[in-house]
């Protein structure tokens, strides 16, 4: 089974608003509602790719009800902690440009995150686990750690894509898969990235520090992706963005949908690309058939 696992779960309010103006009375176009979080996202796409999963994480409230309801209705597998507080709302507000306010999320109490701790020592070898997101404030600020030591300690698999301190822990446990965009990436080493070398240079510095794959996206311009022998280089197809929220969520689930059933790494960076795409030329994620149509102008080369 793939589990996915997102301690800060959202929903996510998408409101389209016609030349904002900040400091002014602006009326929408248009607005969504979709439940959210990097780990919920990926379920979403795994299961649209026909892939098993059952979502884990933190659920509460009114807002948690939109979410389980929503995924619930769609047939995906939910088995969340319930937390006394809500889950969080987060605005994507799209105008001539993209802004995100993403809320730091909700008090989650001390029984509430061993109850999660627990369910961690259910897995097994046979399992996959991806751990995708922030974490609330109020978890303790080691939570992943603790998380990863129970997979690895049940040689489960898993995958993380976070950032800052979650994502340091978890490298010297050897990751299968982590997915820093460009600019995760520079944070994580404090640099800047200017150059093509420069990616590369700590793209393979992310599996010198233990991670297995490393996929480093680039929105537009496509993704590297780093194993302990190879450098690949994928091109995305060209579209019209239509909501690029939950792209990188949507390549996480590509990519290992794809080489749990083939194997094969090449074929699986080919899905991730493809499914990234797809969610970012559409208003919600991606559904089956636009990711397979996109497949066929993904182009992939080992440098
Ligand atoms: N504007 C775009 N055009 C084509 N593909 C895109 C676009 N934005 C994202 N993608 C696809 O989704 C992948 C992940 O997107 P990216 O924005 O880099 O991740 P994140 O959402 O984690 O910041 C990209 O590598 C690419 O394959
Ligand atoms: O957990 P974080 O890092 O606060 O991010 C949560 C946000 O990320 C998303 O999962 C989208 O992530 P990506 O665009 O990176 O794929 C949204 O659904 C959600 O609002």
């Amino acid at each position: 089974m793939i589990y996915t696992v997102t301690l800060n779960p959202s929903i996510d309010y998408v409101v389209q608003v016609e030349n904002l103006q900040l400091g002014e009375l602006n009326h929408s176009l248009s607005n969504f509602k979709l439940p959210g979080g990097k780990g919920i996202n990926v379920s979403r796409i795994l299961h649209q790719l026909n892939t098993d999963t059952t979502a884990l994480g933190f659920i509460g409230g009114f807002t948690g009800e939109f979410i389980t309801n929503w995924l619930q209705q769609d047939g995906i597998r939910t088995d969340f902690i319930t937390i006394g507080d809500d889950t969080r709302i987060n605005i994507k507000l799209k105008s001539d440009s993209e802004t995100e306010i993403n809320d730091r999320g909700p008090t989650i109490r001390e029984e509430e995150a061993q109850a999660l701790l627990k369910k961690a020592e259910n897995f097994t070898a046979n399992d996959i686990v991806i751990l995708s997101g922030s974490m609330p404030p109020s978890l303790p600020s080691d939570f992943y750690k603790q998380l990863i030591e129970r997979f690895s300690a049940a040689n489960v698999q898993f995958v993380i894509d976070t950032t800052g301190k979650g994502l340091k822990s978890s490298l010297p446990y050897q990751p299968f898969l982590i997915k820093p965009n460009v600019k995760e990436l520079a944070q994580f080493f404090n640099v800047t990235l200017e150059s093509n070398e420069a990616i590369l240079h700590y793209g393979k510095q992310m599996i010198n520090l233990g991670a297995q794959h490393v996929i480093v996206s680039m929105a537009g311009d496509g993704a590297l992706l780093f194993t302990r022998d190879a450098i690949y280089q994928g091109i995305s197809p060209k579209g019209t963005v239509r909501n690029s929220v939950g792209a990188g969520d949507s390549m996480v689930a590509g990519f290992i949908s794809e080489y749990h059933s083939s194997g094969d790494i090449e074929s699986a960076f080919k899905m991730g690309l493809a499914s990234g795409s797809a969610t970012a030329f559409s208003d919600d994620l991606a559904k089956k058939n636009d990711i397979l149509q996109l497949l066929e102008h993904v182009e992939v080369s080992r440098l």
